[in-house]
């Protein structure tokens, strides 16, 4: 490295610096979603990017998706894949695809990724310490939904309580959780639960300082494909009615207004397709990506 080189190495660990010690001892929440899952050199930087939050003395909580993997080997099942408001219609074949898919292939190729860069991961469904209790959704709760859309969506589930016991075992163990958005019925059956809504509900009852959603746009976009820095609960509702945010960002968005509105203190949508994007978030002054206010 020339001496240049080194000196702008410097300054860009120098302007971390208010920011590690700001959020050292904190807990943040990263919703790693399917489509931010591009390839692997992005998939390395994502884990060293929570390997580095860890080291520097934050709780990394890692809550993901892979909407589009279990939509892959559906496919290859020569099964379709539906979705109504954001939500997949899960009937009983579909449940099982989830919970192999999500529980099995994804959580643990995180968890993998994590510890080849010297994290210590764990992988966890909802099942796992009862830590997702989840109900049938009912339609009611979809807003979006039009009179032809009622059809029943199956094993969805939204989430009824969460028991964070497992979690903070394991960040006072030095480990990393990396939570399957699955939930677990009162009569022991698996919820296929939308992973923004997992990742919003954790966040909120482990008062975690922030919530970072990572997906495959830049952040919120307005009609003209123009990125919104921030937006508020009063726009976010006026961006819904006009279609503006629709489809998978859905979700995104009223998780990320239900965690601030818990405490919180902020939600950002960015990136994933964008190597450190979590580091850029937390650790520059600038930041990426769309902040949801409360
Ligand atoms: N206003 C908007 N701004 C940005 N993306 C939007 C907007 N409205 C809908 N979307 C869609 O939401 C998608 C992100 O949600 P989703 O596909 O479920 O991602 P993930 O797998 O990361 O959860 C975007 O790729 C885009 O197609
Ligand atoms: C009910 C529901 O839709 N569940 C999602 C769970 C995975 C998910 O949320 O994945 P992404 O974050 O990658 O979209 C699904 O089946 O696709």
């Amino acid at each position: 490295m020339d001496q240049t080189a080194a000196i702008h190495a410097a300054d860009v660990l120098i302007e971390a610096l208010p920011y590690i010690q700001r959020f050292a001892g904190k807990t943040i929440v990263i919703k790693y979603g399917g489509n931010a899952m591009v390839d692997d050199r992005l998939k390395r930087s994502f884990a060293r990017d929570i390997v580095l939050m860890k080291h520097v003395g934050i709780n990394p909580v890692v809550v993901h998706g892979g909407g589009p993997q279990i939509g892959r080997l559906l496919e290859r099942l020569g099964k379709e894949s539906r979705f109504i408001g954001g939500m997949r219609v899960t009937d009983t074949e579909t449940m099982d695809v989830v919970e192999m898919v999500l529980g099995g292939l994804v959580n643990k190729e995180i968890v993998s990724l994590i510890n080849q860069q010297g994290g210590r991961a764990v992988g966890l469904t909802g099942k796992d310490g009862g830590l997702i209790r989840a109900r049938k959704l009912q339609r009611t709760a979809l807003d979006s939904l039009t009179d032809e859309d009622i059809i029943d969506l199956g094993q969805v589930g939204e989430v009824s309580s969460i028991d964070p016991a497992v979690v903070h075992m394991l960040d006072s163990g030095d480990f990393i959780p990396v939570i399957a958005p699955i939930g677990v019925g009162e009569d022991g059956d698996a919820y296929n639960i939308n992973a923004d809504l997992v990742a919003g509900k954790i966040a909120a009852i482990l008062g975690a300082d922030k919530l970072i959603l990572l997906t495959n746009t830049r952040g919120v976009l307005d009609t003209e494909g123009t990125l919104l820095t921030a937006v508020s609960a009063r726009e976010v509702a006026a961006l819904i009615a006009d279609g503006t945010i629709h489809g998978g960002m859905l979700p995104k968005v009223e998780c990320a207004l239900d965690a601030v509105n818990s405490g919180v203190k902020t939600a950002t949508i960015v990136d994933g397709r964008v190597e450190h994007a979590v580091l850029m978030e937390l650790f520059t002054d600038q930041g990426v990506g769309t902040q949801i206010r409360s």
